[in-house]
């Protein structure tokens, strides 16, 4: 018997197959009425990973991929060129890739985040820093660490990304969901692997 497709809600138009990674905390999920959506893109190529520190607004101080809001009439894919290729965060042109949906909410804030991920095998440009964004590189394996090259520094991240960017640098596709408290910490995660079309 094929087991039950339970999807924590929130993670709407995910038709793959569904295998869990990841999941705890709490028993309920908070509610949410608006929903806004971003993108997230990252570079990897040759056992290293492209991040941003972030300068200023939300996630600041902390490491993340490249990406931002959509903005009215915009898709996700046009979204995420934008957000990289248009030198609008790290001057980066790289053909990307959906690689994962994810839906993040905090009893901080007013609405929840669909966020659309994408991937880059390769890129031309020159990487550069922007206002907003400090990109830097880091090793995704042992042999590939260097003093330039640090290993991901999941501490200066957010909690729940430990549980995703290994799917992401593995070349699977994912899905999850992550629910915040107000201190901070995650309060219920869920994460899977799936298939994108
Ligand atoms: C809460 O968990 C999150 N984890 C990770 N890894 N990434 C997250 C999380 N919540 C949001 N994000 C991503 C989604 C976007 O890529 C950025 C936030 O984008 P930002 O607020 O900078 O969007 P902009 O459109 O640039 O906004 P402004 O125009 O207001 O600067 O973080």
């Amino acid at each position: 018997m094929v087991p039950p497709r339970t999807l924590p809600p929130g993670l709407t138009g995910i038709a793959g197959p569904i295998k869990e990674t990841h999941s705890g905390g709490v028993e309920d999920w908070l509610e949410f009425d608006t929903v806004k959506y971003y993108t997230n893109a990252f570079i990897v190529e040759d056992s290293r990973i492209l991040l941003g520190y972030k300068k200023r607004g939300f996630g600041q101080d902390m490491y993340n991929g490249f990406g931002g809001k959509l903005e009215p009439g915009e898709t996700a894919a046009q979204a995420a060129v934008r957000e990289l290729e248009a030198r609008e965060e790290a001057g980066i042109v790289a053909p990307l890739k959906k690689c994962g949906v994810l839906y993040f909410t905090s009893e901080n804030k007013d609405h929840a985040f669909y966020i659309d991920v994408f991937i880059a095998k390769e890129y031309t440009g020159n990487i550069s820093e922007t206002d907003e964004m400090r990109p830097k590189w880091f090793a995704t394996t042992a042999e590939s660490e260097s003093a330039d090259q640090p290993p991901i520094p999941y501490s200066l991240m957010w909690e729940e990304d430990i549980y995703w960017i290994p799917l992401l640098l593995a070349d699977k596709s994912f899905v999850g969901r992550a629910d915040f408290g107000a201190d901070g910490n995650m309060r219920k995660w869920w994460f899977a692997e799936t298939q994108f079309d």
